[in-house]
């Protein structure tokens, strides 16, 4: 419910614009349509520029035209024919998703900001956006992903929340874009859970341009985390001309009759099951490569989700519900899916069938899109190396093994299986 006396509305920007980023631009602008009295009409969604040839399979290819092989700016085709072609072909956008080349430019008095990039990439656009965005803007990350660092380990959402100085919640669930694309029913979870700040005022007038936030990003180290005090501190408050962004407030941005949202405070769990699933995704593709079956693809499946539960614990306490991962969508739920038609899962499959490397297999068949499990093995067995850990997360460690080819997908089941004391 809007608060009687708002005047403003918020204004979204999506940022990201791959396979589920151009989802999100089509759910989230057909939300801020239905609800206008809380969202402006336009959502903006920031485009990695780039030359793009519509295929001849595309509808929107017209031989007879003199441009038909030439290549032309991803956003000008968006914008022209309400369709990512590269990256979400046969899916008409709403009018009102603008595709804009301009990071800058596209989060200019966006009040929410919705991060929807492939996770090697939020630290540079974040940069990029220092000094660009309002101080009070919120933002929820649906990006899957860790940031590992020298000192630790931080989830996107912290990433981008210690960045740019706002408040950063994440959305996650088993979400195969494009099944929610063709509208097709599924869940997701959504962690929101801004700490309490001092009541709000209006927005000052000749405020638009915020300070520049500070360049240097705190390193979480898992030993001396930030305490939650420290980093309310820095937050601005939501100004009282804007509707407030309670949990119904968020909920009205992201559900939609095919994408069930369920909104929870555990933004760690959510976090790091969409982070984590990808490297169980990994193993489940290594052995369904091998030709085991689903009998075997059930066990990585089940020890994996273990070893999520377990890092969570471990290295995020009681910022972490175990329930989130048994619970929500964004815990087991996307172990499945991801285990049966994610990206990660695929190619790791067809990398062990045709022996090839999964890097070869994502930069041919993917046209663009991003693999996100293989990076996250990467950083979480050098993580758990610093820690001296690597042998209580036998499955992830196997995993990032086989990446480096130091040990051999039929190795799984000896690797996995319970050492005796
Ligand atoms: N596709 C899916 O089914 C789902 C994806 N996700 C997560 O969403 C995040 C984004 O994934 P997708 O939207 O699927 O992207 P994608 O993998 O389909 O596409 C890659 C994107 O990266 C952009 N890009 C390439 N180079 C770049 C650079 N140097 N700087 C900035 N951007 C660059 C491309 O323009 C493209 O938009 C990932 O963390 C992924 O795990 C989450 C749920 C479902
Ligand atoms: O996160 C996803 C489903 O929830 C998509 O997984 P992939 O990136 O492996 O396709």
């Amino acid at each position: 419910m809007a608060t009687l006396g708002a005047q403003k509305k918020h204004k979204v920007t999506i940022v990201g614009s791959g396979n589920w980023g151009t989802t999100m631009s089509k759910l989230v602008a057909e939300n801020v349509n239905e609800n206008p009295e809380l969202f402006e009409q336009e959502v903006q969604m920031w485009v990695y520029e780039e030359d793009v040839t519509i295929p001849k399979e595309s509808r929107h290819y017209d031989p007879g035209s003199a441009s038909a092989s030439k290549p032309q700016k991803l956003t000008q085709i968006i914008n022209t024919f309400h369709e990512n072609v590269k990256y979400l072909p046969g899916i008409t956008l709403p009018k009102n998703v603008i595709a804009n080349p301009d990071v800058g430019a596209a989060v200019k008095d966006s009040t929410i900001l919705v991060f929807v990039l492939p996770h090697q990439f939020i630290a540079k656009v974040c940069d990029q956006l220092k000094g660009k965005i309002v101080p009070y803007a919120r933002a929820i990350s649906c990006t899957k992903g860790v940031d590992v660092g020298e000192k630790g380990i931080r989830l996107i959402s912290e990433y981008i929340g210690m960045s740019l100085n706002i408040y950063c919640g994440a959305l996650s669930g088993a979400n195969i874009a494009s099944e929610i694309a063709q509208e097709k029913y599924s869940e997701t979870t959504v962690a929101y859970d801004p700490p309490p700040m001092d009541s709000r005022a209006p927005t000052p007038k000749g405020s638009r341009q915020p300070s520049p936030a500070s360049s240097q990003v705190d390193l979480i180290d898992t030993d001396k985390a930030v305490t939650s005090g420290q980093r309310a501190a820095r937050l601005k408050a939501l100004p009282i001309d804007y509707p407030p962004l309670s949990h119904q407030n968020i909920k009205k941005l992201f559900h939609r009759p095919y994408f069930h949202v369920s909104l929870v405070s555990d933004v760690a769990g959510v976090s790091l099951g969409g982070a984590l699933k990808n490297i169980i995704a990994l193993a489940a593709g290594f052995v369904d490569g091998l030709g085991w079956g689903d009998n075997a693809k059930a066990a990585v499946m089940r020890v994996g989700t273990l070893e999520m539960v377990k890092f969570g614990k471990a290295f995020f306490g009681d910022s972490v519900n175990t329930s989130t991962f048994t619970e929500q969508s964004c815990g087991v739920a996307d172990v499945i899916t991801s285990c049966s038609g994610g990206r990660n899962f695929k190619c790791a499959k067809k990398a062990v069938a045709l022996g090839v490397d999964i890097n070869e297999i994502e930069r041919k068949d993917l046209n663009g899109q991003k693999l996100q499990g293989t990076l996250t093995a990467y950083e979480v067995n050098s993580f758990l190396k610093t820690k001296g850990m690597e042998g209580e997360f036998p499955l992830f460690t196997a995993v990032y093994n086989i990446l480096e080819k130091k040990v051999r997908p039929e190795q799984i089941p000896e690797l996995i299986e319970p050492k005796d004391d």
